[in-house]
């Protein structure tokens, strides 16, 4: 359950990383450290900064310019990646094209997705289906980005490895029918600073906020955000927004629904919205780490045990869960 924290802790799973394919990783001192860190977090604020997450600066950062670099393009080239239910809801929207609790936000963006092929879940992927829209500028963007999800899906797993241990189950408690072959979602984002009104780009966006309170959909999200730019923010129990202010090297984690599900509650999907107040323009790649797309979730007995004995929710199927939000996400 979230707390009154006032702060979001950062924790450093080098430990956890390096040793992660070990099957020895839970006799380990350094990573039962970590796994403790890890518990705290997720019980406390359901968000946490990772340091020590092996993915190099370097790559973080180039992520970041040519997501900055595609934004940057005049509007009618940017649209030509223009999202729909045709594309599988994969591609570009506009400023104030996504809503949030029906509110127009403040954000463009490039959604995408894993690929769906057709007919590969039936009618439980038919909207999902389709091919990513990629930038065709710089001509590396779509390989730079797809080794990018690798990279943070390799650490997602990591990660939720770390998380089981945390929750007393096995090393692969998240592996198999829940997450062996995870989906994901990644969301290019461009928060434009607020002002001006007669831009052809946000035509009726009277809105400041540049995303509204939400909960992620999925298991684990990873937050790449720009270094300079204070934005997001976190709710705590008492209704206060907690800044989740940059740290340079750092990547901002939080639980999604899927995860809240599976814990029967023992750590939640913390609400979280992002304005940007600066005098510049805001950039951030959120990765999404979520489970098989068909798998049917539902609370973990040891997690049941932990909390009570009780079932605290419904079971819920991933990707129904995902298309129930993407239909309702865009006014197109
Ligand atoms: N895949 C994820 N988590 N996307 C987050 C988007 C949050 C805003 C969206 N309009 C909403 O209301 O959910
Ligand atoms: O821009 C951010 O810092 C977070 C974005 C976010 O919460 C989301 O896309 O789900
Ligand atoms: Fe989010």
């Amino acid at each position: 359950m979230a707390t009154d924290f006032k702060s979001i802790p950062l924790i450093d799973i080098g430990p956890l990383v390096e040793k992660s394919d070990d099957p020895n990783l839970a006799e380990d001192q350094r990573v039962a450290e970590v796994v403790r860190q890890l518990d705290k977090a997720c019980r406390e604020a359901g968000f946490f900064y990772v340091t020590g997450h092996g993915i190099p600066d370097s790559v973080v950062k180039e992520i970041r310019s040519i997501s900055r670099q595609f934004f940057d393009l005049p509007f009618e080239e940017k649209l030509k990646l223009k999202l729909s239910a045709a594309t599988g809801y994969r591609g570009y929207q506009r400023v104030g094209e996504n809503i949030t609790k029906g509110v127009p936000d403040l954000h463009e963006a490039i959604d995408c997705y894993k690929e769906i092929k057709p007919g590969m879940y039936g009618d439980l992927g038919e909207v999902m289906e389709g091919r990513n829209q990629w930038p065709s500028d710089p001509p590396h963007f779509n390989k730079l980005m797809e080794g990018y999800v690798n990279r943070c899906t390799d650490l997602c797993r990591k990660i939720l490895r770390g998380i089981a241990l945390a929750l007393g189950g096995p090393l692969d408690m998240f592996e198999g029918n829940i997450a062996g072959d995870p989906f994901w979602v990644l969301r290019i984002i461009g928060y434009p600073i607020v002002c001006h009104s007669s831009d052809k780009e946000m035509p009726d966006v009277k809105n400041d906020v540049g995303c509204g309170a939400h909960t992620d959909y999925g298991l684990l999200t990873l937050v790449n955000q720009d270094d300079d730019i204070t934005a997001l923010q976190v709710r705590n129990i008492d209704g206060e927004w907690i800044s989740a202010a940059p740290v340079p090297g750092t990547f901002v984690c939080n639980i999604g629904d899927m995860l809240k599900i599976l814990t029967n509650g023992l750590y939640e999907s913390t609400l979280h919205r992002v304005i940007n107040k600066s005098a510049k323009y805001r950039v951030c790649v959120a990765y999404f780490y979520e489970t098989n797309y068909d798998a049917a979730v539902e609370p973990l007995d040891i997690c049941v045990q932990k909390s009570g004995g009780a079932k605290k929710f419904d079971g819920a199927v991933y990707g129904k869960h995902l298309v129930s939000k993407v239909v309702n996400n865009f006014v197109m």
